[in-house]
């Protein structure tokens, strides 16, 4: 199969990866895909329920094969999970790709995610664990990216219009 998804979504949790990516989608006129949601619905089972269960490194693993074919079928807006770059295969795959990078500083990004059990990396000491996570993964966002869109003190809606500027899919 050699579908292209129309723009890739990359960047932290709580960074607003998936709400951008269905207004993005309606504005494109494109079908929306999570990878998350594609995990969810192949496990039968939440996400914090497979790190629960199996451990980060047995998520990646299904994250990576889940990435890999959504990348090869979906032609619409794909929203990655926040740590689906850590993989470097799953970068390489990325290259030659219209990836966008949503970014935010970090009190915006307790503001967003606060104490939610649903992003387990995010359980126990929230600012800290995203300041060790964006130290980790900044380079690798910023390595992936064909363009960077800033969401602090943006809607999601100027977000969506940003994005679609920054890839000139649309003009202001
Ligand atoms: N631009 C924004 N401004 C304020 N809140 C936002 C924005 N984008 C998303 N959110 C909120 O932040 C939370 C995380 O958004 P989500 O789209 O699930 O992020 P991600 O998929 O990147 O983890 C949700 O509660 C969402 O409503
Ligand atoms: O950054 C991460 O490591 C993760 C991000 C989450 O997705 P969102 O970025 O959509 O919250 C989800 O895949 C999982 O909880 C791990
Ligand atoms: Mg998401």
């Amino acid at each position: 199969m050699s579908a292209v998804p129309a723009v890739v979504l990359v960047g932290p949790m709580g960074v607003g990866k998936s709400t951008v990516g269905q207004l993005l989608a309606e504005r494109l006129g494109v079908g929306y895909r999570d990878t998350d949601d594609d995990i969810v619905a192949a496990e039968g089972r939440t996400i914090a329920e497979i790190f629960v269960d199996e451990g980060e490194p047995a998520f990646r693993a299904i994250e990576k094969r889940a990435v890999a074919v959504a990348l090869a079928e979906h032609e619409g807006v794909l929203a990655l999970g926040g740590g689906a770059v850590l993989d470097a295969d799953t970068r390489a795959l990325l290259a030659g790709h219209r990836v966008v990078y949503l970014s935010m500083h970090v009190d915006e990004a307790v503001k967003r995610t606060g104490l939610n059990a649903a992003r387990p990396l995010l359980a126990v000491n929230p600012r800290k664990q995203w300041r060790e996570l964006m130290e980790a993964r900044r380079h690798l966002y910023e390595e992936v990216a064909t363009a960077v869109v800033p969401t602090d003190d943006r809607t999601p809606e100027e977000v969506t219009q940003q994005a679609l500027e920054a890839l000139e899919l649309k003009k202001a």
